[in-house]
């Protein structure tokens, strides 16, 4: 029996502009992620008979849909691995919040049993296989900040400033099909290149609709927009205000009410998940 607890990290989407429709319904996109040094916890120890457990259910979600349960299954199929899991997820990440915390959990799993089940799948092909889960776990499994277009998929890692931002959870949540099924959204944003963004910055394409849909993400927008540019991730709930560094955050936290659901957090180019993999290698 062999464990390992991963760090499964969250996500933002810098912007988000939606550039068309594809005929199953997806949409393509062009996206800039960058992760959160803000981070779901999970634990896997391997068993041998091929049982796949979360020891840790969520209220209303069957453990079969759990992606991260959906992730060890779709490995084992893959790799006719014998070996099976018992699987436990300390959630700290917003649930429906568009920080992707159920797609980092799922390619932590993918990630953590590649190493434990000794499949030495490639980044490449564990991406592949997340991909048939959700358009949201390929950059988890290569866990570089990205320029990200097709469904999110097809990624270019970039460097961009490690700044801090404040994240915050307004008290709802938000389906991402339900919103990209809402025949208001606009799907016609002409292509951007990465330059252009640099120099102008660009929008979220969800976030009229969203803020229009849920009062509440309208309510701390502007809340939030008071105290420095705020932005909406993926198709919400959460909402992201940025800022140049830790001290100036920190201020702006303490002007925002107490019953707010606030996070701290610092963007970073490589993901918790790939510094962790990383200094484990290096410790081998
Ligand atoms: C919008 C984004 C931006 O990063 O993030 P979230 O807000 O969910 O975090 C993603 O594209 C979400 O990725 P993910 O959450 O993995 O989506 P999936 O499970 O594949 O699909 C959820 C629903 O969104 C729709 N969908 C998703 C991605 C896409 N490019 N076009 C879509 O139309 C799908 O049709 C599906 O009904
Ligand atoms: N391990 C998981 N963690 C969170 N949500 C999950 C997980 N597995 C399945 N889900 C489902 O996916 C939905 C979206 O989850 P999440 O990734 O947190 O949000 P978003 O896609 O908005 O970033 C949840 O509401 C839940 O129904």
């Amino acid at each position: 029996m062999q464990q390992l607890t991963l760090p499964a990290p969250a996500k933002l989407n810098l912007f988000l502009h939606i550039l068309g429709r594809r005929v199953d319904g997806y949409h393509q996109l062009q996206t800039l992620f960058q992760f959160l040094d803000l981070s779901d916890e999970v634990t896997i120890t391997t068993r041998d008979d091929g049982k796949l457990n979360l020891l840790t259910p969520f209220p209303g979600l069957a453990d079969s849909d759990n992606l991260a349960i959906k992730a060890a299954k779709i490995l084992q199929s893959a790799t006719n691995s014998s070996l099976g899991a018992d699987i436990s997820i300390k959630k700290c990440l917003p649930m429906g919040g568009g920080v992707g915390g159920g797609s980092s959990n799922a390619a932590t799993v993918l990630h953590g049993l590649n190493i434990l089940w000794q499949t030495h799948l490639s980044d490449t092909k564990l991406a592949e296989l997340g991909l048939k889960l959700g358009a949201d776990i390929p950059v988890f499994i290569h866990g570089h900040a990205a320029w990200a277009e097709g469904v999110g998929e097809q990624l270019t890692p970039i460097e961009l400033p490690e700044t801090w931002f404040i994240l915050v959870k307004p008290n709802c949540h938000i389906s991402t099909a339900k919103i990209f099924q809402h025949q208001d959204l606009t799907r016609d944003s002409d292509p951007i290149t990465v330059a252009a963004y640099l120099q102008r910055g660009a929008r979220n394409d969800c976030e009229a609709i969203v803020r229009k849909q849920y009062p509440e993400v309208d309510k701390v927008f502007k809340l939030l927009n008071n105290l420095a540019p705020t932005r909406l991730t993926g198709t919400g709930a959460c909402l992201f205000a940025t800022f140049a560094n830790r001290q100036s955050a920190e201020q702006a936290l303490k002007q925002l009410p107490d019953d707010l659901q606030t996070f701290l957090a610092r963007g970073c180019n490589q993901s918790m998940l790939h510094k962790h993999l990383q200094s484990r290698t290096n410790s081998i």
